[in-house]
């Protein structure tokens, strides 16, 4: 998993990036990189385009034009299957068998045949660990708790050991504490493994756990830097200020662009 971050390289590269969505364009002409072995925040108000954005990553978004790497690779590649781990807002767990019965039949899609299936067994282990769920490995996943399930989710995008983690909202209806659980171990993720980590979120306070932000608007990027030079560029004490900021300034520069016309 490190030779990529160690190379250097991006992990997703997008340039003039345009996504039609039925009669919409939903993400326009967006032009940013993500770096490896770190977090980076996507963050902007419900409907800015978010979760089309990260559907286009793994490869799920039709009507896509424009550039868009991933790993090294156009985005969707067969070789990322396994390379790239994705937690929809609506994740796909099974409720009438157990965390470990959910676990291993990913596994099997993910890694078939009779020859991995002992490292199949390691790596649903370490998922099912990686997401503290050890104690109710044998669980149905219909009796866990809201928290407990969406680790589930998370456990499944881990399979594998995945370069690249794509997570749609993953702290939402959670509580502090398990939110700042998942926060560590997404921190772990990217520091003991070189994952790299794109994790979307309206929750502006988690932005300040993220090593980099990209904040959107209205599908388009309206910064990309980290959220100490987010705060110092616009003066402002939070980054929740510094994108209030940032959305008054493009305003006032979309006014003055019409002005002129
Ligand atoms: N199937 C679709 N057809 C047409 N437009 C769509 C479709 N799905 C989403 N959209 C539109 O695309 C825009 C972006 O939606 P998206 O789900 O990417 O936003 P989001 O930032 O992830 O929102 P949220 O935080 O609420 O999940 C929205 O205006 C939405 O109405």
């Amino acid at each position: 998993m490190m030779n990529y971050a160690a190379a250097g390289h991006a992990a997703i590269r997008a340039d003039d990036l345009t996504v039609v969505r039925g009669r919409r364009t939903v993400l326009h002409h967006l032009r940013f990189t993500v770096p490896p072995g770190q977090i980076t925040g996507l963050l902007g108000p419900s409907g800015c385009g978010k979760s089309t954005l990260m559907r286009t990553v793994v490869g799920t978004q039709a009507r896509a034009t424009g550039t868009l790497d991933v790993l090294g690779r156009p985005a969707g590649h067969a070789t990322l299957r396994s390379r790239v781990g994705y937690v929809t807002q609506a994740p796909s767990v099974y409720d009438d068998l157990t965390v470990r019965q959910n676990l291993e039949y990913f596994a099997a899609i993910l890694d078939p045949g009779r020859a991995a299936a002992e490292r199949r067994h390691d790596h649903v282990t370490r998922a099912i660990a990686d997401v503290d769920l050890t104690r109710h490995a044998d669980a149905l996943a219909g009796t866990l708790s809201g928290g407990q399930h969406s680790r589930v989710s998370l456990a499944v995008a881990l399979l594998g050991a995945p370069e690249l983690l794509v997570l749609d909202e993953p702290t939402v209806g959670l509580d502090p504490v398990l939110r700042r659980d998942l926060w560590n171990l997404f921190h772990a993720l990217a520091a003991d493994r070189g994952a790299t980590l794109l994790i979307s979120s309206h929750v502006m306070d988690e932005a300040e756990r993220c090593h980099r932000l990209l904040l959107m608007r209205e599908g388009e990027i309206l910064a990309d830097d980290t959220p100490d030079a987010l705060r110092t560029r616009t003066g402002a004490d939070t980054v929740e200020a510094a994108f209030l900021h940032l959305v008054d300034e493009a305003a006032t520069a979309h006014r003055t662009q019409e002005q002129n016309r």
